[in-house]
């Protein structure tokens, strides 16, 4: 099986980046085949690639896994035909007399859809639509309908080939894995972390995942996500810190004066703190978490600020502005949103009523009444 692969913002960059950039989404898609011991030649075309696979029965899963590429905008198996007007209509036509067979329908449609990059080539594209969709209804009496088809056959003519498909993938697009740089995202096992966690993934950046572990129930979900997550980025690093103890001292003192409500605030202010150790020792060059703006009562600007205050970090949160119903919908497609969500497990430390809008004076004070960070 072939299947030909499209990127999308590679194509943008001046061409001493696109080289690279290919390299790398290249050696990626081999790497991630690799995992699931799939032979496969990656060839660079023009503007393309073509994905070979060369392990029998492993072709389905060839074609999920390429969703997991970052990079990648779309993909189709293909049919390699040679540059020729009379060969791309044959094929055409046992293409599309194959693709009946899976169609129970009387009357069945189809469209063309010619897309010719190699200018060289004799017929423009609605002329190579016009003698191939002629082909196909004197040949095998079907109906041409250009808004609503039953199939569509798609027809690319590059420098080497003509490359022909009838089924079209969507890809999550961004750029190659280990393009742009390592960040450490703070991970826990709710929906919203893995999500941001995905988008630097999709930017490029190889990740190293951080949970920092108050029970061993959310650990065991974090783990089911990290193994999600590392098909996307296959050099993916997880590290668990013990934060049992530092969230139990956070806890204890902060009720030893009767402050309970800023529980929150200084246990993302700790989170932060330890993130950055990691971040500095793991050559990352950011720390990335899962906030949003206004989800809970306690995400507000102001305590974003006295959290932040805490390290002197690039700190990111990708999903800032999303709406909830935004980040459900990645999570689903990512496929973590189920682990998320088989079961809440509730922060035991939450207090009754969390800081909504807490100031760094008060922050200052309480910090030199019972050391805290
Ligand atoms: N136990 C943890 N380990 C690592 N990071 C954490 C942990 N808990 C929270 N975080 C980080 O802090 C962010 C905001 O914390 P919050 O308490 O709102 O998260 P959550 O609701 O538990 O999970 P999520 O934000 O992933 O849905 C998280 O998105 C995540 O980046």
């Amino acid at each position: 099986m072939e299947i030909l692969v499209r990127y999308g913002e590679i194509g943008l960059k001046s061409e001493v980046i696109r080289k690279n950039l290919i390299e790398i989404l290249r050696k990626n898609i081999i790497k991630l085949f690799r995992k699931y011991e799939i032979d496969v030649d990656v060839k660079i075309l023009h503007w393309r690639l073509l994905v070979k696979v060369n392990t029998k029965g492993k072709e389905e899963l060839a074609i999920k896994l390429l969703k997991k590429v970052p990079g990648i905008v779309s993909y189709s198996p293909v049919y390699v035909c040679p540059l020729n007007i009379n060969e791309i209509v044959n094929y055409a036509v046992q293409i599309i007399r194959k693709k009946l067979k899976e169609i129970n329908k009387e009357k069945i449609t189809f469209a063309v859809k010619t897309k010719r990059s190699n200018k060289s080539f004799p017929y423009t594209s609605p002329e190579v639509n016009r003698i191939v969709g002629e082909a196909i209804v004197e040949k095998l009496g079907l109906e041409v309908d250009l808004t609503n088809p039953d199939i569509v056959l798609g027809i690319e003519i590059l420098k080497d080939n003509a490359y022909l498909f009838t089924e079209k993938y969507e890809g999550f697009g961004g750029l190659p894995v280990g393009s742009q740089g390592k960040v450490l995202c703070l991970i826990s096992d709710g929906i919203d972390s893995p999500v941001a966690a995905f988008m630097m993934i999709r930017r490029g950046c190889n990740v190293v995942l951080l949970h920092l572990k108050m029970n061993e129930e959310s650990l065991n979900k974090v783990r089911k996500i990290v193994e999600v997550l590392s098909d996307y980025d296959t050099q993916l690093e997880f590290v668990v810190y013990d934060y049992k103890k530092d969230i139990e001292d956070i806890v204890e003192k902060l009720k030893s004066i009767k402050k309970e409500n800023y529980t929150c605030i200084f246990c993302k202010r700790k989170m932060l703190k330890i993130a950055e150790k990691y971040a500095k020792y793991l050559g990352c060059n950011a720390i990335v978490t899962g906030d949003n703006l206004g989800q809970v009562a306690s995400q507000t600007l102001k305590n974003l600020k006295v959290i932040d205050d805490v390290i002197n970090y690039l700190t990111l949160r990708p999903l800032i502005g999303f709406d909830k119903d935004d980040i459900v919908k990645i999570a689903k497609d990512i496929e973590t949103y189920d682990i998320s969500t088989e079961k809440e497990i509730k922060c035991p430390y939450l207090p009754k009523h969390p800081k909504t809008i807490a100031k760094i004076e008060e922050i200052k004070k309480i910090k030199e009444k019972v050391k805290l960070i």
